[in-house]
C-alpha cells in the first residue's frame, strides 16, 4: 500500500488552478521530493493532502486513511509529521514551551535526540528567533513524535550549509528507519543528495516523475580533460560526447564535454593521449530540468 495516494487532485483559487488533475503515489519508505519554481503549486499540494484546506476535486489518502474524512484524517495525522513553509510558533512561548505543546498533543519520544542534533535555543521565547532556529524548531516538533510520514515543505530554508548537510545526513538516516518522506524544494541539486524519485510540477501540472538515478544516468557527467600537445577537437568524439569545448593552455590542450555513454570507450580515447588532468563530475540537475522548465527562472 502506498504511503500517500494523491487521485485527480485539483485545487483552484477562483480562477486559478493552482494544482490540476494531479495524481501520485508514494511508497512506503520512499523520499520524495516535490520539485517546481516559485508558484508551481508546491505548497497548495502540500496543505491540500494534509486536509489543511479542501480540495476542488479529487481524493487523498495518507496511510490508508481518506484525508477528507475527519476522522481518518485525525487518526492520520497522529503518525504524520509536518514542516510548513515558514513555520509560525506562539511568539511568546520559549522554544521549550512550544515542543511541550506539541509533545503533549502527538508525543515526544525523540525529543532529545532531535535537540541534540538541530540545537535551537530552547530556553528562549520564539520572538527572539533567527529564521533558521525556527526551522530547526519546526523540524524537532516535525520528528519527535517518531512519525510513519514526514512532510515537509521547502524544509532546508534558512538553514546554513552546515545544517543542510546535517539535514541531508538526518534524511538519509531517517529513510534506514524506514520513515515515508515528501519535501518540496526548488533547490534542485538538494534532492539528488536524498531523495528516491522526484516529481516536477510546473504551473500546478505534474510534468514528470522519475527516479532520480536515471535522471543523473541520462544528464550524464560532465567531464573535464587536460592533456599534452595539440590534439585536434574530434580527439574524444567517442558515442555519448556532446557539447565539446577546446581550449589551449600552454603547452597542453585543455577539453570539456558532457559525457552519456559507455564510460570504456571513453577509456580507450583517453588512451591515445598523454593525461595531465582528470575531472569528471555529475551534471548539475538544474541543466535536466531546463528542459521541463523551459526559460522560466527555476
Ligand atoms: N490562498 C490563495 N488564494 C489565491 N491564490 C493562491 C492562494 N495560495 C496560493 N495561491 C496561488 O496558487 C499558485 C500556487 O501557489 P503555491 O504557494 O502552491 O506555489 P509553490 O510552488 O508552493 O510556490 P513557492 O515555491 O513560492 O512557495 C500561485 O499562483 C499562488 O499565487
Amino acid at each position: 500500500m502506498a504511503a500517500i495516494e494523491i487521485d485527480g487532485l485539483t485545487k483552484r483559487y477562483g480562477d486559478l488552478a493552482a494544482v490540476s488533475d494531479l495524481s501520485l503515489a508514494i511508497e512506503s519508505g520512499e523520499v520524495f521530493g516535490y520539485l517546481g519554481p516559485n508558484g508551481a503549486g508546491k505548497t497548495t499540494t502540500i496543505r491540500t493532502l494534509l486536509g489543511l484546506q479542501s480540495p476542488t476535486a479529487g481524493t487523498v489518502s495518507v496511510l490508508g486513511r481518506d484525508m477528507a474524512v475527519e476522522s481518518q484524517r485525525l487518526d492520520a495525522l497522529e503518525r504524520i509529521g509536518y514542516l510548513p513553509s515558514n513555520p509560525r510558533f506562539d511568539e511568546q512561548a520559549t522554544g521549550r514551551e512550544v515542543l511541550d505543546l506539541h509533545e503533549s498533543v502527538k508525543g515526544g519520544e525523540r525529543r532529545a535526540e532531535l535537540l541534540d542534533l538541530f540545537t535551537p535555543p530552547v530556553e528562549r521565547e520564539v520572538r527572539e528567533y533567527s529564521t533558521g532556529n525556527v526551522q530547526k524548531l519546526g523540524l524537532v516538533q516535525a520528528f519527535m513524535h517518531d512519525p510513519d510520514v514526514v512532510v515537509m515543505d521547502e524544509p532546508t530554508a534558512g538553514l546554513d550549509p552546515l545544517l543542510q548537510e546535517r539535514f541531508n545526513e538526518f534524511v538519509r538516516d531517517e529513510r534506514e528507519r524506514g520513515t515515508t518522506m515528501l519535501f518540496s524544494s526548488h533547490v534542485l541539486s538538494e534532492v539528488r543528495r536524498v531523495c528516491d524519485r522526484v516529481g516536477v510540477l510546473r504551473e500546478g501540472e505534474l510534468v514528470t516523475v522519475e527516479d532520480v538515478r536515471d535522471l543523473l544516468d541520462r544528464s550524464g557527467k560532465h567531464v573535464r580533460v587536460r592533456v599534452a600537445g595539440d590534439p585536434p577537437a574530434g580527439a574524444f568524439d567517442v558515442a555519448g560526447v556532446s557539447d565539446v569545448s577546446r581550449w589551449r593552455d600552454g603547452d597542453e590542450t585543455a577539453f570539456s564535454f558532457t559525457f552519456a555513454g559507455d564510460v570504456n570507450a571513453l577509456v580507450d580515447a583517453f588512451d591515445a593521449y598523454d593525461l595531465r588532468e582528470l575531472d569528471v563530475e555529475e551534471a548539475p540537475l538544474e541543466d535536466v530540468f531546463l528542459t521541463f522548465y523551459g526559460d522560466t527562472d527555476a
